[in-house]
């Protein structure tokens, strides 16, 4: 399999990549021409801030499974796109946390004391003291957007300093703010009575423009701005306007809007520092990162779940070692009622019931939907694309959890839904096994294997045997057999396990046995 590399990658990451075996290939600077002409055979992309991954770029991809982002900011990355094809976005959320924070820490300091404007003055043969009167950071206000691991760590640091911390996020409740000592409030309030502001959000539709015209019209004169976060959450206009026409004292900006951020006023205005996106740029953060993308990538690969992407839930390692064999059953179920059902269905109902009612089932529900969707719409379906299949089908998915169960400790249905017509399963986990306790009505009592064959049919004599006579002749070799327990002359359904899958042929001439109604194969 192939992996390229498409932004630079520190060498303890590239070297991991090349010692699992796969073909690694690092190009840099690509042009979007260029990514979709690369892209092709390529199954893993590893990118930083460097690369826009477009839905052009998606669309030309051929076998990409996942894209791996070394750094934070997924901005860059049409998630859209790829998640309705089905590709893994995943990032590495916690590698350059420190590094992003102390970057902050850095351009707020430096702000504060003017030190590249002073450093550019004195290295010009210049001594003008009295031109670079800093400020204190001590009992200044510093509004903080966006309370995540980077707001949160600059806080902690501020907080050091003496300064009161107003926050703003909406996912943030009030006691998680309370017990970080910042006191939380809105994006207005901020811009009011803040010295020092600074945002830590991912760039998103909200958060495009947060700071703007409105905002730097209610700031204090003596008011300084940061943004180590993403180019656009500051409108790059509007700030200029501010710092140019002396409605706040400065700015701090690492990122851009466009980068590099060619011909772009902030380079322009003295009251403006500037860094070329430097926040993650350290070599202990470089590593992390690098080592963290290079093995999700490996596991992605060598088909192992996601640790962190951010198209899909992420499942802690202790968690995921109970579900597991839920995720095999979830699926294994979905593909038993898509085929028996066949078309005409438009809604999914997945019911929890005992104890795995009270874990976190997000990652069952998608193992569910890719096995139901799976037998309509083929092998491309995946945990990442099969929520945006559903959807786009029509079809409604609901849960229902209780977390009592009669018979086993856990049970787990899929139940789907035409307009005059419904296909239930259900099945339970024993010890690492899975097993289907019902259909519809029809009590059984199956380890699934590799193939199965579902048979509807009348329970009487000499229908059975005829089955089995079928599948001798074509050299099918049956392992196991279930019949669901009813009276006789009642249909109900025959479970037959077969090594190896059943051609349509004979999938007819069983159908024509006087009995069976109708039968379907199951390949798990
Ligand atoms: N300059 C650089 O080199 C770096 C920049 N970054 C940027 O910093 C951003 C934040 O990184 P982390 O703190 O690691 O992410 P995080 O996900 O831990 O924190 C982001 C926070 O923003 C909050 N948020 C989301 N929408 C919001 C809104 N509308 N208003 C206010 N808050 C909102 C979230 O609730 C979350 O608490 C990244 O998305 C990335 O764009 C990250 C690393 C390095
Ligand atoms: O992690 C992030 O979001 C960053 O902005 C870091 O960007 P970079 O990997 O240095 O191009």
């Amino acid at each position: 399999m192939k992996i390229l590399v498409s932004d630079s990658l520190s060498e303890e990451g590239l070297s991991i990549l090349k010692e699992s075996g796969f073909d690694v290939v690092v190009k840099t600077g690509l042009s979007e021409d260029e990514l979709v002409k690369e892209i092709k055979g390529v199954d893993a992309l590893v990118i930083r801030s460097g690369t826009q991954v477009t839905a052009r770029v998606i669309e030309a991809a051929d076998k990409l499974k996942i894209i791996g982002r070394a750094g934070v900011g997924v901005d860059n990355v049409d998630v859209e796109a790829a998640t309705k094809k089905g590709i893994i976005v995943s990032n590495t959320p916690d590698g350059n946390t420190l590094s992003a924070a102390e970057h902050t820490f850095a351009m707020l300091m430096s702000m504060a004391r003017n030190i590249p404007q002073a450093c550019a003055s004195l290295r010009a043969d210049k001594w003008e003291r009295n031109k670079f009167m800093g400020v204190e950071l001590n009992k200044k206000v510093f509004g903080v957007v966006g309370l995540g691991r980077i707001g949160a760590e600059v806080a902690k640091r501020a907080q050091a300093f003496g300064m009161t911390i107003l926050g703003y996020d909406p996912f943030v409740s009030e006691e998680r703010a309370k017990s970080m000592g910042i006191q939380l409030t809105t994006v207005e309030d901020i811009c009011r009575r803040a010295d020092f502001i600074t945002v830590h959000t991912p760039l998103t539709k909200e958060t495009t423009n947060l700071i703007n015209k409105n905002m730097f019209d209610v700031m204090k004169k003596n008011a300084r701005i940061i943004n180590c976060a993403r180019g656009g959450i500051i409108n790059e206009e509007d700030l200029a306007d501010a710092v140019e026409s002396g409605k706040i004292a400065g700015a701090a900006i690492d990122v851009f809007i466009k980068e590099p951020p060619t011909g772009s006023r902030l380079l322009k205005s003295d009251k403006i520092i500037v860094t070329p996106h430097l926040g993650a740029s350290t070599v202990e953060a470089q590593i992390n990162v690098a080592i963290d993308i290079a093995h999700e990538i490996i596991n992605v690969l060598n088909g192992e779940g996601a640790k962190s992407a951010v198209n899909i839930p992420s499942v802690r390692p202790e968690v995921m070692a109970v579900i597991s064999p839920y995720l095999k059953l979830a699926e294994t179920t979905g593909k038993i009622a898509g085929t028996l059902i066949g078309t005409g269905y438009n809604k999914i109902e997945l019911s929890y019931q005992g104890e795995i009612a009270g874990k976190d089932t997000r990652t069952i529900t998608l193992a569910a939907l890719k096995g139901v969707l799976q037998t309509a719409v083929g092998a491309g379906v995946n945990y990442v694309n099969a929520p945006g299949l559903a959807k786009s089908r029509g079809i409604d998915v609901s849960e229902k959890k209780s977390e009592s169960s009669d018979e086993y400790s856990s049970v787990f249905t899929l139940t789907l839904f035409g307009s005059n017509k419904s296909t239930s399963v259900s099945g339970t986990v024993v010890g690492n096994d899975i097993k289907i306790i019902q259909i519809d009505k029809n009590r059984i009592d199956v380890f699934p294997s590799a193939y199965m064959i579902f048979a509807d049919h009348i329970n009487k004599p000499n229908v059975i045997g005829p089955c089995c006579q079928v599948l001798g002749q074509n050299n099918i070799n049956i392992s196991g057999m279930q019949v669901g327990h009813v009276k006789i002359g009642e249909p109900t359904i025959m479970v037959i396990s077969v090594d190896s899958s059943v051609p349509e042929d004979v999938l007819k001439k069983l159908t024509a046995i006087d009995g069976v109604l109708s039968a379907k194969i199951v390949g798990i």
